[in-house]
């Protein structure tokens, strides 16, 4: 062999440069992720400070080794000859150690530094530093690297952030001038979680638009708090605001609300939020940042919640106290009575005072019944051939998923968990593989569900649309300044599927509503007088539509029964109006019903146990509407909760259950009326039988099975290979375990509201197993139910965990109360009561007294109205009677264990 040499093009300098910068971003990326996740430092301040560091680092090498080659010519360290023996042997590695041991010499002779080269370099070093570092300089890191309550955590401190502080003016969160650019002089903020807040301020704004008062609907979280200061006398700041958690904020409003409230224990002592001052008012007052803006409020709410209203007082009182004008007095409605009526009686003292305060010249306009108002929505058919939508939540690929961006999770199990012919209990886990979502115990999954295939058809029917239901359609906003220019999230849908997964079709319409979208319909004195009754008549309302249940396309089938009925009698025979059956125009069907709202549930498993799969503990919803013996109605039939039969049609399916229709009398028409009368639940006539006869009979109950259409959500869903798919979303929650695990728990959880102490459980039982050595609290789970024959869901498994957190906790144990199981009824309460020795010892944690110091934790989960309420009394009894104290004092030990989150509810109406 020739030992000749050869000159062998090694990696050019930019190769060599390309490959250790490649290997310096990952290391420096795992390591400043490593890093992050360890001290908790938000992304913005470490990375782009190492990122700059190891750019100037990697320009000096460049430059220098650039400056050091030109020198040294052929001999250039990145021009090496070799020997073909050595070429032969293909020893890479060694000549690229020399390579770079060559590369570095070079860098280390200094050299003369060109500044054309400099500029060039500089530019690509930062541009590529820039494009590596995007996501930690712009964007969020992946949803799997950070755990939810790590994410959480700097979610509401960023949000903390922006709300103290003062942040860059961007026009497109002015929302004052946006106003002035939509010619518009009322802004209508909705802090809403699930819905109704903002169902309300859409149909406010319909209310009391006019002339003079042209309102502009918008979500406080797209846009800026400090503009408020901004808004001047002849316009108006209207607040639609639910109060979610424990008297806390929507998500939706916690920016703004932590800017007027900053202070949440003493409000009033919160730091004056810095508003923007505007140009229109020279004389701003700093201390009084708010005189001269004026403002209403409506707060939504439930009276069973301990702190009912608590977000809209407060927003109220803040607002009052920087010097705002409230119009009218505060409204406050409470869902556990009749919401709607309190809006409306609100809206009547209010909107004339708001019309007053606007300038408006005319008195409240008596709507024209006979009128119909703009409508909202304007729907396009489109011509396309293919129907390609059929439901989807989103266009676009997503990053990261949420409320409005759900994952398409695959269902795993769905099982009955205790068979009865009249009630099922179910359990249902999903796989959050791939979706970068995770959870903890005690946390929320959101679900959102589809409507029966029957309501759909139902609507469908009474709207004229049969034939067109699958023809592609896009539904837009009539007024280019709405907030919201599409109805759907996605831009093309059908007639089905806009009715089947966005549009709540199945909840009653209100007496306002029927007024102002039905009545002006109404053709047939029949259906006029019909509908003007329930829209007049308190009662009648309450009776035929609320206890009644009636969905739209009930209520629609109602007035035909009254227009039947006119018909039948001579008296109506002149009634021309009721040749044609009433119906609706689609676009006002879509403005009549909400938007179809996910589902929360909390979960029934741990996140530290089954990260991926979280499980839902349901028991499906169907019950009596109750009879009235109506002359124009006759209802009496079964009534099924939309989700939750929804999740008993997904069982079913996986099971292999063909689906079954409603049930007979729904699905029967009478050949006799014409086509559309019978769509209430009667078969026959209303007035021709008794009313009871209509009842269902037991065995009729156990066939009240929906069928629903499955099929895989295209925009959610990736590649159509993962079976059965539920749009679902985590919610994070407080409900929180206690971090040290030798705190005792005490856990009161009937009926379904066994779900998150499931996890609890769970969770004990395995650090119990785990780590055997360590000390763990007692474990107390109050479980009650019907029977235990056939209520008791997951014993097996719950007696086996507690085996296992017995090992560690020799007290810890299951109590339970089965109400029907004895001549009296017992309940949980009653069990804490019995067991008050027990209760009081674990919450002493082997002190003598409580005194003022908090000790266990207590969980109560389930129904708020009348368990929650009564297990606190139990509670506070037995504990006022071992420490010799009033019930007062203890009640006040009770709101400072809620304050520091050691007594949690999680709790519905
Ligand atoms: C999880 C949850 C927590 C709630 N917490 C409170 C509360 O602390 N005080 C209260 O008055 N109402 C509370 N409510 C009742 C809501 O404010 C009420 O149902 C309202 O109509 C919901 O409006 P939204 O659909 O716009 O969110 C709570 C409701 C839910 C679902």
């Amino acid at each position: 062999m020739t030992n000749s040499a050869a000159l062998v093009d090694l990696p050019s300098r930019y190769e060599v440069a390309g490959l250790l910068w490649f290997y310096l971003y990952h290391t420096l990326d795992w390591v400043f992720h490593q890093v992050g996740r360890i001290v908790s430092l938000t992304q913005r301040n470490v990375y782009p400070a190492l990122g700059l560091f190891a750019g100037i680092t990697f320009l000096s090498a460049t430059v220098l080794g650039r400056s050091g080659a030109e020198d040294a010519s052929l001999n250039s360290p990145f021009h090496t000859y070799y020997s073909q023996e050595q070429l032969d042997k293909q020893d890479h590695k060694k000549m690229s150690a020399e390579a770079t041991t060559a590369a570095a010499a070079a860098a280390a002779a200094a050299a003369k530094v060109e500044w054309g080269d400099m500029v060039i370099i500089s530019g690509v070093v930062v541009g590529a530093a820039t494009f590596l570092f995007r996501k930690y300089l712009f964007g969020a890191k992946k949803a799997t690297e950070l755990t939810i309550a790590q994410k959480a955590a700097l979610a509401q401190q960023a949000k903390n952030q922006s709300a103290a502080t003062v942040t860059e003016y961007s026009p497109e969160r002015d929302f004052v001038l946006k106003m002035r650019k939509a010619g518009k002089n009322v802004v209508i903020f909705y802090g809403s979680q699930t819905g109704t807040a903002e169902d309300f301020a859409t149909r406010l704004a319909k209310d009391i638009q006019s002339p003079s008062v042209r309102p502009l609907v918008l979500d406080p979280e797209a846009y800026d708090w400090q503009c408020l200061a901004s808004l001047g006398d002849d316009e108006l700041a209207i607040f639609v605001l639910a109060t979610a958690g424990e008297g806390e904020p929507t998500d939706n409003m916690e920016a703004w609300f932590n800017a007027l409230v900053s202070d949440r224990e003493s409000p009033d002592d919160s730091d004056l939020p810095e508003f923007r001052q505007p140009d229109n008012k020279p004389e701003f007052d700093e201390d009084s940042p708010l005189q001269g803006v004026s403002y209403a409020v409506f707060g939504l709410g439930n009276n069973t919640y301990e702190q009912f209203n608590h977000h809209s007082r407060l927003v109220d009182r803040r607002l009052l106290a920087l010097g705002a004008n409230r119009v009218g007095e505060r409204g406050e409605g409470d869902d556990d009575a009749d919401i709607e009526e309190d809006f409306a009686r609100w809206k009547e003292a209010t909107l004339p005072l708001i019309r007053q305060f606007l300038g408006s010249a005319t008195p409240l306009e008596s709507a024209d019944e006979s009128s119909a108002p703009e409508p909202t929505w304007v729907v396009n058919e489109l011509e396309a051939k293919v129907v390609w939508a059929k439901g989807e939540f989103y266009e676009e690929p997503v990053s990261a998923f949420d409320s409005r961006h759900p994952f398409a999770a695959p269902v795993t199990t769905a099982i009955e968990l205790t068979p009865s012919a009249d009630r099922h209990l179910l359990h249902v886990e999903v796989d959050l593989a791939g979706s970068g979502m995770r959870y903890e115990s005690g946390d929320h999954i959101g679900v959102y569900p589809t409507n029966a295939d029957e309501e759909v058809d139902l609507l469908l029917s009474v709207l004229g649309l049969l034939d067109k239901a699958d023809k592609p359609i896009s539904v837009s906003a009539t007024d280019p300044f709405a907030a919201q220019q599409s109805l759907f999230p996605v831009e093309t849908t059908t007639y089905r599927a806009a009715f089947r997964h966005y549009m709540d079709i199945t909840t009653p319409i209100p007496r306002a509503q029927i007024k102002s979208l039905m009545l002006p319909y109404a053709r047939s004195e029949a259906a006029r007088s019909f509908l003007r009754q329930l829209a007049d008549d308190k009662d009648a309302h309450a009776a035929t539509v609320s206890a009644g249940c009636l969905s739209l396309a009930r209520l629609i089938g109602a007035v035909r029964e009254a227009e039947c009925l006119a018909i039948a009698s001579s008296s109506a025979a002149s009634d021309g109006g009721a040749e044609v059956p009433f119906t609706l125009p689609v676009e006002v069907a879509f403005e009549l019903c909400p938007r179809l709202q996910a589902r929360l549930y909390s979960i029934s498993s741990s996140g530290r146990v089954n990260p991926e799969r979280p499980s839902i503990t349901s028991v499906v919803l169907q019950y009596d509407a109750k009879t009235e013996d109506s002359a124009k109605a006759k209802l009496g039939a079964r009534r099924c909760g939309v989700a939750t039969n929804y999740l008993l049609g997904v069982m079913r399916y996986l099971r292999g259950d063909r689906a079954m229709p409603l049930s007979s009398e729904e699905s029967e028409t009478n050949s006799t009326l014409r086509p559309g009368c019978l769509l209430t639940d009667s078969t026959e006539l209303p007035g021709a039988a008794d009313a009871s006869s209509v009842q269902p009979t037991q065995d009729s109950k156990a066939h009240m099975l929906q069928s629903f259409t499955l099929q895989p959500l295209s925009g959610t869903i990736a590649a159509g290979k993962r079976g059965l798919t539920m749009p679902v979303f985590i919610r994070k929650s407080l409900f929180r375990l206690p971090s040290d695990h030798s705190t005792p728990i005490i856990m009161i959880g009937p009926g379904t509201g066994l779900a998150p102490m499931r996890g609890f459980i769970q969770e004990r039982a395995h650090i119990a197993r785990e780590h055997p050595d360590q000390p763990m609290g007692t474990t107390l789970l109050f479980f009650g139910a019907r029977t235990e024959e056939h209520d008791y869901m997951y014993r097996e498994e719950l007696e086996a965990l507690f085996g296992d957190i017995q090992q560690v906790a020799p007290e810890s144990q299951i109590i339970t109360a089965f109400s029907r199981d004895q001549p009296q009824k017992i309940y949980v309460q009653n069990r804490l009561v019995q067991h008050a020795e027990l209760v009081y010892k674990t919450l002493l944690c082997g002190q003598e007294r409580l005194g003022g110091a908090p000790r266990a934790h207590i969980y109560v989960c389930g129904d708020a109205k009348n368990m929650a309420r009564d297990v606190t009394k139990a509670l506070v009894t037995l504990i006022a009677e071992r420490e010799g104290v009033s019930e007062e004092a203890v009640s006040k030990w009770v709101s400072e264990m809620r304050r520091l989150s050691r007594y949690q509810e999680d709790v519905w109406s």
